[in-house]
């Protein structure tokens, strides 16, 4: 429209554009996945400012777009930059312009008076420290929000634990147990792998709560827990069923194998000494075991109830014992 040089415009119009193909190339092509920031949001911002300030060189009467324009490339900054980054935009900004404004003094155009430079640094500095300010604003809403979000994700946690797990022992609940047994019941019966329940109950516990206290009921209910766990496979799932009751999955573990773990489980616990302060010596407890073998045409609670008819069998046999199912004789 005759307001610039055309051979200039033509220049810069060349440049622009190149250097939007070169920023999609990197995208696309990946190779800015090496970054950081692949969109590349830093070097896109600094090249289109740098083109900005060409611009208001070279547009003549015309500079006056620019300044809107700068303010929608920092805009995207806004979003993309963290405020440090935005920090440097600034000062390259204002350094560019400074640079531009003294150029285009120096071209001596008729129609940029001192008065018009003045507005127009002024107006640059306004839309500089106003985009940096919006930047701080939002970085700080970003880094609430993100604290926010990792508070309630330890939260969803502590609930999910609070949920699935017995808090004094650690183990999985009644609960948490059922949805697992159903699970490994359908493994087994897509594998063919033997599933088997046992029921452990401490003998005699009431006693150890009379004699020494809640307390060190507690302590013992905690080491039972530990020594079992210790004592079997980390592929073999314990719950607190209830009480001083605790539900035993064997999974993949063929009933012979089972009835000897069960045996050397029984013997761990009779040997485990629990030490509880102001209470004399160790506290010693022994446990029944009731063994019962999951069959896939029987539903789960089939199975719970056969182990539990073998508990209470070990339980009336005298206790301190394990007791198969007769499914597994
Ligand atoms: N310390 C403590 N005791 C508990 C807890 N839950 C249940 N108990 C106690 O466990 C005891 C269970 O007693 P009973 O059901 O009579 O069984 P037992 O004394 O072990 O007798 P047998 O099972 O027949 O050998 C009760 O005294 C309950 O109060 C717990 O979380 N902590």
């Amino acid at each position: 429209a005759g307001l610039a040089s055309t051979s200039e415009v033509r220049v810069w119009t060349a440049c622009s554009v190149l250097g939007l193909i070169a920023v999609y190339a990197a995208i696309r092509s990946g190779w800015s996945r090496r970054f950081k920031d692949p969109a590349l949001t830093l070097a896109q911002i600094l090249y289109a400012v740098t083109c900005c300030v060409v611009a208001f060189v070279i547009a003549g009467p015309a500079r006056g777009v620019t300044l809107p324009i700068l303010a929608i490339i920092l805009m995207f900054g806004i979003f993309g930059l963290t405020t440090r980054q935005m920090l440097g935009v600034l000062v390259y900004s204002l350094v560019a312009f400074g640079v531009a404004s003294g150029v285009v003094a120096a071209r001596d155009e008729p129609d940029y008076p001192p008065v018009v430079a003045a507005a127009y640094v002024g107006m640059v500095v306004v839309v500089l420290l106003s985009s940096t300010f919006l930047t701080t604003r939002v970085q700080s809403t970003r880094e609430h929000l993100r604290r926010q979000k990792a508070e309630l994700a330890q939260a969803l946690e502590q609930i999910r634990q609070l949920a699935t797990h017995d808090d004094l022992t650690g183990l999985l609940n009644r609960r948490a147990m059922l949805d697992r047994m159903q699970l490994e019941q359908r493994r087994s019966l897509r594998s063919g792998s033997p599933l088997l329940i046992a029921q452990l109950d401490i003998d005699h516990f009431k006693a150890v709560n009379d004699t020494h206290g809640h307390a060190a009921g507690d302590l013992v209910l905690q080491s039972f827990a530990d020594t079992v766990r210790r004592n079997v496979r980390d592929t073999d799932v314990l719950a607190r069923w209830g009480g001083e009751e605790f539900v035993l999955l064997l999974c993949d573990t063929p009933a012979a194998d089972a009835v000897t773990l069960m045996e050397r489980l029984r013997q761990a616990v009779q040997a485990m000494q629990v030490p509880v302060p102001q209470s004399g010596g160790p506290i010693t407890v022994t446990v029944s075991i009731g063994l019962a073998r999951h069959t896939p045409a029987d539903p789960l609670a089939g199975t719970l109830e056969r182990a539990d008819r073998a508990l209470y069998a070990a339980k009336a046999g005298g206790r301190n014992r394990v007791v198969p199912a007769p499914c597994l004789r």
